[in-house]
């Protein structure tokens, strides 16, 4: 076998263009992909739209040998190739760039690229590392893919783990990558900066994204593809689009924005969190001194670049992190030191950010999600008997309600596409009637006909009564639903404003530390 350097193609792939041809790929009562075909081609952005459970991933899942379709075949310039595994995708020239950054925290970066070359065909292991970071730095300077290869990954922002994902793939030789929902670990000058790196990428390789974000879409594809119900419903270049066509393509119908209006009808004071200090997992502080109060029937919008705290102030609203300094008072109870479930029985209900790992038990089916805070509880359960038949009518009438796809309500919850499990842990949530809830971007992840949904029903809750405290990085969003916005820095709130105050200009500077 010939030894070749880490980090070095076993042979240039100079492959134009890769086809999945008349894909099909069904689960037991859904069908992913139906006759789907789709071109990628070196020097474009291929972007494919449609609405959660449309088929995105499993087409990409069949691209890059997760999953085998049906029918169909893949064409590497016109020619028949089998990947039947993420191996044999790599040895073609297709990589994956992750959603989640999955890298090594406590290693470098040239040494969790290293790693990732090991099952390279022919590496050599000798010196790994050192050769690594040559040809490291010459990719970085090549599409301006910053990073320092020595630097220890745990110090990294997101998007500094995400370049490392994308050198990974390069450096596996990939011509081709998929890249699936990028920017949504990514604050917006994030997203700017991988563009610019992807648009220097685009001389040489041929790349699919996939995200919900019409103006990304817009501002980065040269081709759109767009998916509903596993079949492809129209593809075109990227040239005189609007907003408005996209999401006429994708869901039929005109792009509607959903909005606050009115006072709030205020219900008094749910939370109130006076002085808070809190750890961040570094175990230097994250929360320095915070001060808030949430009324019932108001949207309390928290603004701020991720990373600035705003994951500790939602585990000290929910229970989940316990403050070091400070008070938390939940409708006049002291709850200093309490755990999530008592925070929870106190009117505390939450949607988290990390949705997989906190938001479902993935192996439980749809319906035991669904009923999994109430179901020791009458009327589903009397006398320590549950009452089957009551628990199916629950998951039946969600499952309408909150529109989750899904097979059936004994589905696993871990087969539902992203969007829809989100649904699935907002229906379980909100449906506990909660007097407050956090909601860490509860729409990550969501079409735009399911965001609107979500955004509606957040309305609807406040004029109800419920208090929110909505955190996300879309200012739209926040600007749209918040009765009033606290801005995030380095631990500390920069500022308040109220409705009449709500300027996109002063937000940023505010979360930037500025104003
Ligand atoms: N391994 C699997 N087993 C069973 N069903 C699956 C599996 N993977 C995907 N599905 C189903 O296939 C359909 C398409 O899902 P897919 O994840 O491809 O959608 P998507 O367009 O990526 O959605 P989202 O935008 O919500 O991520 C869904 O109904 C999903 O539940």
């Amino acid at each position: 076998m010939r030894a070749v350097q880490p980090g070095t193609a076993v042979q240039p792939i100079t492959h134009q263009q890769i086809t999945l041809s008349h894909i099909t790929k069904t689960f037991p009562g859904v069908i992913a992909n139906d006759d789907v075909t789709l071109t990628l081609r070196v020097g474009e952005v291929h972007a494919i739209l449609g609405e959660n459970g449309a088929g995105k991933t499993s087409l990409m899942n069949v691209l890059y040998g997760i999953y085998q379709p049906d029918r169909g075949e893949i064409l590497l310039d016109g020619q028949a190739v089998k990947i039947d595994t993420p191996r044999a995708a790599i040895r073609l020239g297709v990589g994956l760039v992750p959603q989640h950054p999955m890298l090594v925290r406590a290693h470098t970066v040239e040494e969790n690229i290293a790693l990732s070359q090991i099952h390279h065909k022919g590496a050599s292991f000798w010196n790994p590392v050192g050769n690594i970071r040559k040809r490291i730095l010459e990719l970085s300077e090549r599409y301006g893919l910053k990073v320092d290869p020595r630097a220890p990954v745990w110090q990294l922002s997101a998007g500094e783990q995400q370049r490392v994902e994308i050198l990974k793939v390069l450096l596996q030789g990939a011509r081709f990558l998929i890249l699936d929902e990028p920017t949504s670990v990514l604050t917006p000058q994030e997203v700017q900066e991988l563009f610019a790196v992807l648009r220097r990428m685009r001389q040489d390789h041929g790349m699919v994204i996939i995200t919900h974000k019409l103006d990304e879409v817009l501002d980065i594809s040269d081709q759109i593809t767009v998916l509903r119900k596993g079949k492809v419903t129209g593809s075109t270049p990227n040239q005189n689009l609007k907003k408005t066509d996209l999401a006429r393509m994708m869901i039929g119908e005109e792009l509607q924005e959903t909005r606050l209006t009115g006072q709030p009808h205020l219900k008094g004071e749910m939370v109130h969190l006076s002085d808070a200090w809190a750890m961040g997992d570094r175990g230097a502080p994250a929360l320095k001194g915070v001060t808030l109060t949430v009324q019932g029937g108001e949207i309390l919008g928290v603004a701020g670049v991720a990373g600035n705290g705003q994951l500790e102030l939602i585990e000290v609203l929910t229970g989940l992190r316990t403050l070091t300094k400070g008070q938390i008072v939940v409708k006049g109870k002291a709850m200093k030191g309490q755990g999530a479930e008592a925070f929870f029985q106190a009117g505390i209900a939450h949607v988290p950010e990390d949705r997989n790992h906190y938001g479902i038990v993935p192996n439980l089916s749809v319906e035991e999600n669904l009923i999994l805070r109430s179901m020791n509880q009458p009327p589903y359960s009397k006398s320590g008997l549950m009452d089957f038949a009551r628990i199916r009518e629950y998951a039946r009438q969600n499952i309408q309600k909150y529109d989750i796809r899904t097979p059936s309500a004994d589905t696993r919850a871990r087969l539902l596409s992203g969007g829809n499990v989100q649904k699935l842990i907002l229906a379980r949530e909100l449906e506990s009637n909660p007097d407050v809830l956090v909601a860490a971007h509860p729409t990550y992840g969501l079409d735009i006909g399911a965001t609107t949904q979500v955004h509606q029903l957040l309305l609807e809750k406040r004029a109800q009564g419920m208090g929110i405290v909505l955190v996300s990085e879309d200012l739209d969003e926040l600007m749209n639903l918040s009765d009033r916005i606290v801005v995030i820095f380095a631990g500390t709130f920069t500022g308040t404003l109220t409705r009449a105050e709500f300027q996109r200009e002063k937000l940023g500077l505010m979360m930037a530390g500025e104003a």
